[in-house]
């Protein structure tokens, strides 16, 4: 019998788990979670307090019973407290309070990231809000329900902080939006997209509060101003959102540790530990658009490396394709996706790169229904000329597109060859000289 322990069970874990039960009956899985809830799609969370979904019962997919129905034992309410990797050893406290100890063969650890908190005075007022767990989001939206609640501050104009700015919008709030950078979304979109971003933020009332620095929350018990070095902005409730920190606490004195603290692991998933696996927003990625490890906290990583490290520990050797970071974000009816650098990104990474623009209605001039355009950039390496990012921008959801755009950057594709890539045409859906063959076309 091989005795997998798994300390975590959100997505990474989830996963993991899945597929070791799917595919390897010699193994015992044991699950320890320290939440009360398994699989939260935290993606929904802005969909939910902006009210565009009734409720939160949509945003699980799994549970201990699911779990338990394929083999697995679950312990939920159970943070693991220490683990002896010498020893092979988990030490836990159950819901009861009682103490376990639990031997294993392999170990996989998916414990996860929470939002980084800034270290300002007044962090720890009441309404001064993280938003990551699914008690998180109910905690937020009980409080939007009373009168009091009328200002509402979201700090870092990241992922989180544009989604959340719309939903506490939608629900009637004045938002404003606080960003160090001068721009939002700068991790992802270069300035020609992120201006697109923030015209449809102002457009929509969010007042934004970009390249200011939070210096201090001011209040009484509650929150009521938050302090910039520009100014001042009223608020009755503040959001964090300025990104995440892997949770390393079990492993941060034993296992090698990327720059931010996450646990780095190779294409394998394997730890600086053998039989130590590391899976989800705990651990690196490889990154392909710049061919080294990185840390990137996405869902979609997170279930891609459970699947991976689960068939490693299960006795099947399999490596990481790698990731090149794709993500995408709808806010009102303006739509973006990216994958790999931005060319920013890759000028402050030295890298020799260009960039290739192109703007074009979806479809032929003639359709008569809608026909939004689109723009799109492609970003390559001017010596290989292998494709290392590409962005888009539409009220049309050309989402699709920019899947190929990350198995490009996968398998190094060049923008000459992209060019001459068959791309199919049908007027209901495109132009015969679409976007993404011009593009490539005019690339220099
Ligand atoms: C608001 C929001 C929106 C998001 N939207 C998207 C999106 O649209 N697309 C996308 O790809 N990603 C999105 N993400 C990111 C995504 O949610 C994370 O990347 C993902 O949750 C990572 O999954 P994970 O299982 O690795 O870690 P986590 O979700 O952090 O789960 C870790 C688990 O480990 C448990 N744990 C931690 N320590 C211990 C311990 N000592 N003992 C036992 N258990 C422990 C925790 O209780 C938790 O259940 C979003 C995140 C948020 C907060
Ligand atoms: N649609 C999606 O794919 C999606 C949605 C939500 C979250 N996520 C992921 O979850 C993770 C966390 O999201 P996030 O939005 O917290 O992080 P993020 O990295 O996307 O954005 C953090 C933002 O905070 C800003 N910032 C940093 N320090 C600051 C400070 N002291 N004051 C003000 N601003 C500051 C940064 O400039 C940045 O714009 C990310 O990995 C993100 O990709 C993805």
């Amino acid at each position: 019998m091989n005795k997998i322990v798994i300390v975590g069970a959100n997505h990474a874990g989830t996963a993991a788990a899945n597929t070791i039960m799917g595919n390897y009956k010699d193994a015992k899985v044991t699950i320890f979670d320290a939440n009360s809830n398994i699989s939260f799609l935290g993606c929904g969370m802005a969909l939910w307090i902006g009210e565009q979904i009734a409720g939160a019962e949509g945003l699980f997919y799994s549970n201990k019973e699911k779990l338990e129905a394929q083999g697995a034992v679950v312990h939920m309410e159970a943070p693991v407290e220490s683990i002896d990797f010498d020893k092979k050893i988990v030490y836990a406290t159950l819901k009861d309070g009682s103490k376990v100890e639990e031997s294993y063969d392999k170990i996989i650890l998916a414990t996860g990231s929470m939002p980084i908190i800034p270290d300002i005075p007044g962090r720890d007022l009441e309404n001064v809000q993280k938003v990551k767990l699914y008690q998180h989001a109910d905690e937020v939206i009980q409080k939007l329900k009373t009168e009091d609640i009328k200002d509402v501050v979201v700090v870092g104009a990241g992922y989180i902080g544009v989604e959340l700015a719309e939903a506490f919008e939608r629900h009637g709030k004045n938002v404003t939006l606080i960003d160090i950078a001068d721009t939002c979304l700068p991790a992802y979109y270069d300035e020609e997209f992120t201006e697109l971003m923030k015209q449809n933020l102002k457009d929509h009332g969010i007042k934004l509060a970009f390249g200011e620095k939070v210096l201090e929350l001011k209040g009484d018990t509650k929150v009521k101003e938050v302090v910039t070095d520009k100014g001042t902005h009223k608020a009755d409730m503040v959001v964090l959102s300025i990104g995440f920190r892997p949770n390393n606490e079990l492993g941060k004195d034993k296992l090698e540790l990327f720059r931010n603290g996450a646990y780095v692991v190779n294409k394998n998933q394997e730890t600086s530990i053998k039989d130590v696996y590391a899976i989800g927003d705990c651990a690196t990625v490889y990154d392909n658009s710049i061919q080294d490890t990185n840390y990137i906290a996405l869902a979609t990583n997170a279930v891609r490396s459970g699947i991976v490290a689960a068939h490693n520990a299960g006795g099947t050797a399999l490596e990481s394709a790698g990731v090149q970071g794709s993500n995408g974000i709808c806010i009102y009816d303006l739509k973006m996706v990216s994958t790999g650098l931005t060319l920013a990104k890759a000028k402050s990474l030295g890298i020799d790169a260009l960039a290739t623009d192109y703007d074009d209605l979806q479809k032929p001039e003639f359709i008569e229904s809608e026909n939004p355009s689109v723009k799109i950039r492609i970003v390559y390496d001017k010596n290989t000329r292998v494709i290392i990012g590409a962005q888009m921008a539409s009220t049309y959801d050309m989402s699709m597109g920019i899947h190929m755009f990350s198995l490009a950057i996968q398998e190094k594709v060049t923008i000459d060859k992209l060019a001459l890539t068959d791309i199919f045409f049908l007027p209901h859906f495109n132009k015969p000289y679409n976007y993404i063959t011009m593009a490539a076309i005019s690339a220099k």
